[in-house]
């Protein structure tokens, strides 16, 4: 699916706070070490029943992670704020894979994501007042190379509860980069934020270096 890309509005706007409808601390540092601050806040949202709906209507991945991604940030509504939001899902060969639950879980994904080629459909939105202003997808594929079930425990062993935290069960900024022989697409977008598209857009909308 191509990247979607809605030119924003132009507004002329200076002191409009940014808000990141989101739990995840990596994409709050990944926007901090850009040079923006913004307050972060998970979106109370029951994800399921979106994900449910999507298979459903045999909806794609990307479709998927976009309405999750508007949900969460139409659901943190901020009326005088540009509210992000974001959202991945993990498809392989067809199937789709969640954040896994437990250490156990985290090792049969990996087992069964190992030595096959996996992509990241990540999302992102730009909401104000209650309107999508902006949104993009973008979809890396990471290769997962043929590692042992020793070298997967002590993998599992070193990040401990940190995986968890990850759609894949790896932090690509971390050890997790020990279980990859090829990757493709943007660095940005596999750890949850497709940051470069995202930055020009909030250039558009007036939002710079803060
Ligand atoms: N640290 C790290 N996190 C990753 C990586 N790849 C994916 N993720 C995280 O995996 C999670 C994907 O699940 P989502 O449902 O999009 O987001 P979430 O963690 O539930 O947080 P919300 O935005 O509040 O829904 C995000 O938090 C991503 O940042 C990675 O390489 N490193």
């Amino acid at each position: 699916m191509p990247d979607l890309v809605l030119k924003p509005t132009p507004l002329q706007n200076t002191a409009t706070p940014l808000v990141l409808a989101s739990g995840s601390a990596i994409r709050k540092q990944l926007l901090h070490n850009a040079g923006l601050s913004c307050l972060a806040e998970p979106a109370a949202l029951e994800e399921d029943v979106l994900k449910a709906e999507g298979l459903a209507q045999g909806w794609a991945a990307s479709t998927t992670a976009l309405r999750l991604a508007e949900a969460k940030a139409l659901a943190l509504y901020k009326p005088e704020a540009f509210v992000i939001g974001a959202d991945q899902m993990l498809s392989c060969e067809g199937v789709l894979y969640n954040k896994p639950e437990t250490q156990d879980a985290a090792r049969t994904q990996l087992q069964a994501l190992r030595g096959k080629t996996h992509i990241l459909h990540t999302a992102v939105v730009v909401c104000h007042k209650g309107a999508v202003l902006w949104q993009y997808v973008s979809e890396p594929k990471l290769t997962m190379r043929s590692f042992s079930d020793t070298f997967l425990d002590a993998y599992l062993q070193s990040e401990g509860a940190e995986c968890l935290c990850s759609v894949g069960a790896y932090r690509l900024e971390g050890p997790g980069l020990q279980l990859f022989e090829q990757i493709e697409g943007d660095y940005s977008a596999i750890l949850g934020l497709p940051l470069l598209p995202l930055l020009e857009a909030l250039r558009t909308l007036g939002v710079t270096l803060s």
